[in-house]
């Protein structure tokens, strides 16, 4: 095993003094996981290890079991397995995780420990506004700091009318363009990797994250995807790794996450202008559609923000509302918002019911 610089792979000093706590353990951090076993590197090197008995005993929900980028404590002696044993899983400085797919309850953690969030998205017709301000919700919500990281500028039609759109959702988030075509093409992102300091990568399946990585990591590394030799193909959908660049801190790359969870109280970080608008209509519970003095409206009246900001601001407020219910209940309160007017789900079915009838 070759030693690895913990401090350089994030150990900061407030970890080293968590870490301190536990006297006959020692510290690692969680690379990658497989089912129950893990990936960690330690200063003696990598090595893989599970969690106690006990520890398993103790926690009450998922998202306090080891993920990627935690700082775990370890027990000197494997068992028999030949793995080492998790104990403890130091504070998180910051979790980026989302709502798992088709459940409104359980999140999911996507990956600990991050300084900052990349964004990425890329500049084809893939590019979305709507979907920058979702994934900077939840990055803000992360205690991270998220950059919009543009991809693929190689292809794109027309950058600064791609950068302009984001001026109104990325108020103080640092607009980045790549492309990994091109040799320099990287450029833009070298300053935020840094050694002590963790980069994730988020955002959709095949806006080129893991090229940009390569790019990135150049000659230190290559790095490529995991491959399977089974009949299961490429299993890029569960990726999610840490990687330790010599000197220059690590970097997490993360699958494309399709099904983005929102929570309310993430809502207003990212609209934090529109609240701070609100806050001067004249009634407080004002919905901002047609009331008399408000502030938000006369503000898209004077150019200050602009109107579709103020429906995606509706839109996510609307999703936040279904949190604690199950999808099927999302599912059903949707339908039943979109065919109110139609007299209810049961007409709506009644209706279909009866031009399926005509139809035979
Ligand atoms: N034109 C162009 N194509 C790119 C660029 N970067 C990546 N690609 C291509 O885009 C495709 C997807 O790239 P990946 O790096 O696998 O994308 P990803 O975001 O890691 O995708 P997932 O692994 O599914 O999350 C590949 O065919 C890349 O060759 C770029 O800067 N310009
Ligand atoms: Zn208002």
């Amino acid at each position: 095993m070759h030693k690895i610089n913990m401090k350089n792979a994030g150990l900061s000093e407030q970890f080293i003094q968590e870490a301190a706590l536990y006297k006959e353990l020692y510290v690692g951090r969680i690379v990658s996981q497989y089912k129950n076993v893990y990936k960690v590197i330690t200063e003696y090197g990598e090595l893989t290890a599970e969690i106690s008995g006990k520890f398993r005993y103790k926690v009450k929900d998922l998202s306090q079991y080891p993920a990627v980028g935690d700082f775990v404590m370890l027990d000197k002696t494997n068992d028999r397995s030949g793995n080492a044993i998790i104990h403890a899983v130091l504070t998180r400085k910051s979790i980026f995780e989302r709502k798992a797919a088709g459940t409104a309850n359980d999140v999911q953690v996507i990956a600990v420990n991050i300084d900052t969030v990349f964004i990425c998205m890329a500049l084809n017709q893939d590019f979305n506004v709507r979907r920058v301000e979702r994934y900077l919700s939840i990055a803000w919500d992360s205690g991270a700091i998220p950059v919009i990281v543009l991809t693929k500028s190689d292809i794109s039609k027309d950058i600064s009318a791609n950068i302009a759109q984001l001026d109104s959702v990325a108020i103080g988030v640092d607009v980045l363009v790549t492309n990994s075509r091109s040799e320099k093409g990287h450029q833009a992102v070298e300053p935020y990797i840094d050694s002590g300091k963790t980069v994730a990568f988020v955002g959709s399946s095949g806006v080129g994250k893991s090229t940009l990585i390569n790019r990135i990591l150049g000659a230190d590394l290559l790095y490529t995807k995991e491959t399977r030799n089974d009949d299961k193909g490429r299993h890029t959908t569960t990726r999610r790794e840490l990687i330790v660049l010599p000197d220059r801190g690590a970097l997490i790359d993360t699958p494309g996450m399709r099904e983005l969870g929102i929570e309310s109280a993430s809502v207003s970080k990212s609209f934090a202008d529109i609240d701070k608008l609100a806050e001067n209509c004249r009634f407080h519970d004002c919905s901002h559609e047609k009331e008399p003095n408000c502030a938000v409206l006369k503000a898209i009246q004077n150019g200050v923000i602009l109107s579709e900001r103020l429906v995606s601001y509706q839109k996510l407020k609307k999703e936040a509302k279904y949190e604690g219910l199950n999808s099927k209940q999302i599912e059903t309160e949707k339908m039943n918002a979109m065919f109110g007017k139609m007299g209810g789900m049961k007409n709506v079915r009644k209706m279909i019911k009866e031009k399926n009838k005509r139809k035979r």
